[in-house]
């Protein structure tokens, strides 16, 4: 029996309480053997997120069926109803919580928005604050409060809009919005976060000259996220053109309201799929798109490079672990939310392997690169931090307790180690309320166990 130091968090999506908890250790579960497992998974955070701003924006209701109920979109939602979106709950057929219906409002301030720990929320808010009319402060955990916000703050200031950020460049600030922002043409770098073109590109059209966004700068990571704005944008009868690289062409004009089946969140799925190549067997992931703009769709690419064979069918992708798990090279540009995962699977690899263009992770809900560097090596292993990306050498690890530091993904990363390696304590696993509060089930489940009343995990 495992130790019995975890119950469950009691999270309430709709609710203001939080999910963090720091003083919890979760025993994360050693694989019984090789997994034949059918997993199904909540809405992706980055589509509920991205379509909740739209439909607020909209000139008419829109429905998001399938939506991800968790920390991030009640931070979302929250801050929406809060500017004068009506946002209600509509049961629909997800098993993951209630459809949502939008109705879009007349926008104002006079308000405080809580961004939680979400990148979304305090990049693609802040504009739709200063097309309100009133100040409209956003705030964040303490733990995100760092998290970079200086490019957000002079591209509104360049469009027009008044922020009075007591000379910090970052959060806390307040937005005074006057109902409207001018728009026009500017460069920024988004070398730290392509969500602050995404920010950018959801409120545009609703500019009064529109927008023409040029980003200048060392480097745009997470492409496949900018192309979901694009591709959502789109969908609305917003056109984004795209003149030159790095350049994007918002023309003024109505955001249409629209119903929108949200994808299940493919990113929440690598932890997952890995587990396959981690305990043997196969893992699938049921409503597998076989479209999106998701980056979680670079895993059918990506794990054959570990050995994994990958298998689409029905609606369904199914990863088969193969012998052993292979040393990768991998430059995770587009895809640097699915570093953690894959770095954790490659501290089990058969030889050392490198991680490149990560180096924005640093901004991540905490420096992913100096995290996943600190716990893989006080479980004994050996990984060095490079300028953008890590180096990793396979040793034998043993248990310990896994920091997570308030990031949903380093604690999905330990439990992965924790199928191959005794006695990995998770320390605030409760932290993946961020975007998937039912994580520790959902692991249970994708072993084959069960677990008591008191959350503890049984054979
Ligand atoms: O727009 C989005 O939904 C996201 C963009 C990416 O951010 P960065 O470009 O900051 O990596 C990604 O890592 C994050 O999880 C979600
Ligand atoms: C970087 C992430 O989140 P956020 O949307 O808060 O930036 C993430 O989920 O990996």
């Amino acid at each position: 029996m495992l130790s019995s130091r975890y119950s469950p968090p009691e999270f309430d999506p709709y609710g203001d309480a939080r999910a963090d908890d720091e003083n919890v250790l979760w025993p994360a579960p050693v694989a019984p053997g090789p997994l034949a497992a059918r997993i199904s998974l909540p809405g992706s955070k980055s589509l509920t997120n991205r379509e909740l701003v739209l439909a607020a924006l909209a000139d008419s209701p829109s429905l998001l069926r399938a939506p991800l109920h968790s920390r991030d979109s009640t931070n979302m939602i929250e801050a929406l109803r809060a500017l004068g979106a009506g946002i209600a709950e509509q049961p629909g057929d997800s098993p993951f919580g209630p459809d949502l219906l939008v109705t879009p409002g007349e926008l104002f301030g006079s308000t405080t928005i809580d961004c939680g720990l979400a990148g979304t929320v305090m990049r693609f808010v802040p504009p739709v604050a200063g097309l309100a009319l009133g100040p409209t402060t956003f705030d964040a955990d303490a733990s995100a409060r760092g998290r970079p916000m200086a490019t957000m703050i002079s591209s509104l200031r360049e469009l027009g809009v008044d922020i009075n950020d007591d000379g910090r460049a970052s959060l806390p600030f307040t937005v005074h919005g006057t109902g409207a922002i001018a728009g026009g043409s500017i460069t920024i770098d988004a070398s730290s976060s392509s969500q602050f073109v995404s920010g950018l590109l959801l409120a545009a059209a609703r500019f009064d000259n529109g927008l023409r966004l040029r980003h200048a700068g060392e480097r745009l990571p997470s492409l496949p996220h900018i192309e979901m704005t694009i591709e959502t944008l789109a969908a609305r009868g917003v056109p984004v053109s795209s003149p030159a690289v790095g350049e994007w062409l918002v023309e003024p004009g109505r955001i249409a309201g629209r119903d929108v089946d949200i994808e299940p969140d493919l990113s929440n799925a690598a932890p997952f799929l890995v587990a396959a190549l981690v305990a043997g067997g196969s893992v699938t992931i049921t409503g597998w798109p076989s479209e999106t703009t998701q980056v979680g769709a670079d895993l059918l690419r990506l794990l054959p490079e570990f050995g994994a064979t990958v298998s689409f069918a029905d609606g369904a992708l199914t990863v088969t672990a193969g012998d052993g798990i292979r040393a990768v090279d991998l430059d995770l540009t587009t895809g640097g939310e699915l570093a953690p995962p894959l770095v954790a699977l490659a501290a089990l690899a058969d030889g050392p392997s490198t991680f490149t263009g990560i180096g924005h992770i640093r901004h991540h809900e905490t420096d992913r690169l100096a995290a996943l560097t600190a716990e893989i090596n006080k479980l004994g292993g050996e990984v060095t931090e490079l300028d953008d990306g890590l180096r990793v050498v396979p040793k034998p690890l043993h248990g310990g307790v896994w920091q997570s530091y308030h990031d949903h993904r380093m604690a999905t990363a330990g439990a992965i180690l924790g199928l191959a390696v005794p006695g990995v304590e998770i320390e605030n696993v409760a932290t993946t309320a961020k975007t998937l509060p039912q994580f520790t089930e959902l692991w249970q489940q994708l072993l084959g166990l069960s677990h008591d009343a008191a959350g503890v995990a049984t054979v």
